[in-house]
């Protein structure tokens, strides 16, 4: 049977290590190596030690060379560590020589974070995306269980001549099975897809216009969503509480009506296979009018994380949305020097605490202006007998007050673009 391990159940103390080529990128691998050891607590893994090792040119088996190899997997021992977490992405074959060497358990970040997926994902379309991406990451590593006899036979040719061992015929089976899942995987994926596609489609009719928070993993961008909606959305100190988009409808203080949407986390080094797994629920992402780009400002790693989101934005094909820049926690904040250095960095940025509430009026006012032309709020002055106008106004516009003056109606709405052009020689300012 195919079945993806579930190795943080299996573990219970691991060593985390980030092989670094390049010491003048001491402080970014510290950074990552930091980040690690929150993902890997977050999957509830015991941490023994983290370790930062060097090697001046890249290897292909171990990633370092062989000597580099041994010391880790000596203080690994001498820490009594079950697992070794790397930083680095291994690759199939270099995860399986570490195993070999090491005789633990070896991962990579890749796996890491797609564990904290599966753990997290919740609706059917989030767990089926999960499946897939877990299922094609242990594709090729699937060989790691028969190690004794993993080498494959053939390249793929079908026959190859000599008699084959149980153990590869065991391996072929297996990946059979696995390829028949991802299929399936990816048929049922279609299918949740083309509802939210309808439901998508349902949304656009309405022209109802959409903005999209998004941002890096506990920036604060449920805590934003849930404020200005009244929603209550998981928010939650934890790398990727959201995994799932959550819609709802906010009215802006000038009585527009805009679609807000959560989105999921980014975090350096995402995984590509996450990325393109979970493409379409981050297409509301590109497909929003605009972007709310939420940094959490208290955090020192805030620039990098604003170019890790905007990188994975291009990736999505979403680089040219218009967006505005949120600085959140600044309540967490107290050197202002901080905050004053971020704003030269961020000029037009809107200074925010989602969970004290300050900066959610300019927030909301700057998303009307984002909105600009869209739609916007009028006052006309229709004489009665346009009684057709004053219908139109009524079932195409959001009519906020009617007021009579003489012959004339005067009416405030909120007027979508489309219709303003045909109102405005009623327009009374
Ligand atoms: N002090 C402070 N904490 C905040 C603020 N906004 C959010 N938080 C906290 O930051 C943590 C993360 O918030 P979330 O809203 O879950 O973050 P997120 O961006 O949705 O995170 P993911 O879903 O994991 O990508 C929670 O513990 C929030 O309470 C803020 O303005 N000030
Ligand atoms: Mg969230």
């Amino acid at each position: 049977m195919f079945e993806v391990r579930e190795k943080p159940q299996m573990v219970e103390r691991a060593l985390l290590v980030r092989m670094s080529f390049n010491r003048r990128e001491e402080e970014e691998d510290i950074s990552l190596l930091n980040e690690l050891e929150e993902l890997v607590t977050t999957l509830g893994i015991g941490i023994a030690d983290l370790m930062l090792a060097h090697s001046r040119s890249m290897h292909k088996k171990y990633l370092c060379g062989t000597g580099k190899a041994a010391e880790v997997v000596e203080y690994a021992r001498a820490h009594e560590c079950d697992c070794i977490v790397f930083d680095n992405q291994l690759a199939p074959s270099q995860q399986r020589e570490w195993e070999e060497l090491a005789g633990i358990c070896v991962i990579d970040r890749e796996e890491v974070i797609l564990d904290i997926f599966a753990q997290r994902a919740q609706t059917k379309e989030a767990r089926l995306q999960v499946d897939l991406a877990r299922m094609q990451y242990a594709l090729p590593r699937m060989a790691r269980m028969w190690g004794h006899l993993d080498r494959e036979g053939g390249g793929g040719s079908g026959g190859g001549g000599a008699a084959r061992g149980m153990g590869e015929q065991q391996i072929e089976v297996d990946r059979r099975l696995a390829r028949k899942r991802i299929d399936r995987t990816k048929r049922e994926l279609e299918a949740v897809r083309s509802q939210r596609a309808t439901r998508r489609k349902d949304r656009e009719k309405n022209e109802t216009p959409q903005a999209a928070i998004v941002g890096y993993t506990n920036a604060g961008k449920s805590t934003l969503l849930n404020i200005l909606s009244g929603a209550d959305i998981m928010a939650k100190d934890m790398l990727f509480a959201t995994l799932d988009t959550t819609t709802r409808s906010i009215e802006l203080p000038d009585g527009q009506t805009l679609l807000l949407t959560d989105t999921v986390g980014f975090v350096r080094n995402l995984p590509h296979r996450l990325v393109e797994a979970f493409k379409a629920t981050l297409e509301e992402a590109v497909l929003a009018d605009f972007l709310i780009h939420v940094l959490d400002a208290s955090d020192p790693r805030a620039i990098e994380f604003y170019n890790t989101t905007v990188k994975v934005l291009s990736e999505l094909g979403a680089e040219d949305k218009p967006s505005i820049t949120v600085l959140n926690k600044i309540d967490k904040i107290e050197d202002q020097s901080v905050l004053a250095s971020l704003q030269d960095r961020f000029p037009n940025t809107i200074l925010l605490s989602a969970r004290v509430g300050t900066g959610i009026e300019e927030l909301q006012q700057k998303c009307s202006e984002m909105l600009g032309d869209r739609v916007r709020r009028r006052t006309y002055r229709i004489p009665q007998y346009r009684g057709d106008l004053v219908a139109l106004l009524h079932n195409e516009c959001k009519v906020i007050s009617t007021d009579y003056e003489g012959n004339d109606v005067l009416t405030t709405a909120i007027v979508p673009a489309k219709i303003a052009g045909r109102l405005e020689e009623f327009a009374a300012e």
